[in-house]
């Protein structure tokens, strides 16, 4: 493998990275990009595997020995703090990270997103090693135009509605809507983050990500995961198409996000893992402000999208109206649009979201089809009673 070079021209070492929660969604593109790209060495933490498994099997694979599997729960293990020993760098994925969970399980999501975090910031803090630490978009929770009339011309203003890292407020909900428990967490154990690096030096870096999609995120419910679990809203609207089901739209299908490629993002954090000097002490949005739809299109879009791939007609009716107490229950909320400023990630790192909205959607449902469309039929065909 030709060396590698940083944003300035330097040759980048090789390194060893422990990643927390590496048999995630977004941890599994990581390591795939990282074997097959980079010298890097992984020592991947998780209490799961299945999404890593073809990267870690059989021997004979490229970059055998350069990725090693650690089943642990950060909960309760002492070979932590060895593990961030061995590392030159951490990276924290691990979290509790579906909507469904934060009013129905908000005391695992707070200790999940704060508690569970504090002792991999402290070892990185006492032992000088570098942290990535994964927050969220939603730690930004509703924008400042959604409390001003519906017909405010203000709405339309960027100023009212584009989130920054370094400018914008946290404006989460009453406490009694339980939604914000993990938004709460995950910005508390941003500021302290920020503050062992004010007081006591750490070297850190925290990701943002908005909504970043594809293949692999979450679970098809009854296949490859809990029949009644939802996750999140990729993953139910996959559900339900190859289920033959409508689409279901939470509250109307109004609110807004911005959806960017896995691929497009897994792009944004390696430059970050190779360039400690540009992306040390920053807060990063990474999310492309140019996928914006409300639900409803993404709906809308989705179904066009599977018949394409599938070779199977859409619905006469293809979505329906259900109400967030329906479907998430007491203490829901949402974040109304999503909209990230790209002026520090384009200043430190220059990157930028290449992958449009209907690219992504394509080679993602191609994969969810591909991998559950006869899994899903197996599992619809109703036994024959004896
Ligand atoms: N996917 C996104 O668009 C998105 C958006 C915003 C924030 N994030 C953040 O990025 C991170 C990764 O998200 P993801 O989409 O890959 O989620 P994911 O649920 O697929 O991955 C998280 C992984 O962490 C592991 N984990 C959780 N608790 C653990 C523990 N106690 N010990 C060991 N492993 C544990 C889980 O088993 C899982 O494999 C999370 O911190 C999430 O909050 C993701
Ligand atoms: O991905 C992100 O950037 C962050 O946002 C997500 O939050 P959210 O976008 O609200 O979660 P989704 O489940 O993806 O839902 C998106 C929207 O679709 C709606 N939805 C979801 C599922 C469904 O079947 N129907 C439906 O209308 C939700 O109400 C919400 O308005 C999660 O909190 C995290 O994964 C992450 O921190």
């Amino acid at each position: 493998m030709a060396t590698r070079m940083d944003l300035d021209g330097r040759p980048i070492k090789p390194m060893t990275i422990c990643m927390i929660g590496a048999g995630g969604f977004i941890g599994s593109h990581l390591c795939e990009k990282l074997m097959a790209e980079t010298p890097h060495k992984v020592l991947a933490l998780d209490v799961y595997s299945d999404k890593i498994k073809h990267l870690l099997e059989p021997d004979s694979l490229p970059w055998a020995g350069r990725i090693v599997f650690h089943r642990l729960n950060i909960k309760h293990d002492s070979r932590l703090e060895g593990l961030i020993k061995m590392a030159d760098l951490t990276i924290n994925l691990a979290a509790i990270c579906t909507p469904a969970d934060y009013n129905t399980r908000p005391l695992d999501t707070i200790y999940s997103n704060f508690i569970d975090a504090l002792p991999v910031v402290k070892y990185c803090s006492e032992n000088n090693k570098r942290l990535i630490h994964f927050s969220t978009c939603e730690v930004y929770g509703k924008t400042i135009g959604s409390f001003l009339p519906k017909d405010s011309p203000l709405r339309k203003d960027p100023a009212y509605y584009v989130l920054k890292e370094d400018t914008s407020p946290c404006i989460f909900g009453s406490i009694e809507k339980q939604r914000w428990s993990y938004a709460c967490a995950k910005q508390l154990i941003e500021r302290l983050i920020y503050a062992e690096g004010a007081e006591n030096g750490l070297d850190f870096t925290i990701v943002r990500p908005f909504n970043w999609i594809g293949p692999r995120m979450d679970f098809i419910p009854g296949i490859d995961g809990p029949s009644e679990g939802v996750p999140r809203v990729l993953a139910c609207f996959s559900n339900n198409l190859l289920r033959r089901e409508p689409l279901k739209l939470v509250d109307g299908g109004e609110s807004q996000r911005t959806f960017v490629y896995i691929k497009d993002a897994i792009e944004a954090v390696l430059l970050m893992i190779e360039n400690p000097d540009r992306a040390n002490g920053h807060i990063f949005n990474v999310g492309n402000p140019n996928n914006e739809v409300t639900v409803r299109q993404l709906a809308e879009m989705m179904t066009k999208v599977y018949a394409k791939v599938s070779g199977e007609p859409s619905l006469e009716s293809p979505t329906i109206d259900v109400s967030s107490k329906e479907f998430y229950g007491e203490g829901y909320d949402d974040s109304d649009k999503r909209i990230p400023d790209m002026t520090i990630i384009n200043r430190q790192l220059g990157w930028n979201p290449k992958t449009t909205l209907w690219d992504l959607l394509e080679s993602t449902l191609t994969y969810q089809h591909r991998t559950y469309a006869e899994a899903i039929k197996k599992s619809m065909v109703k036994p024959i009673a004896s």
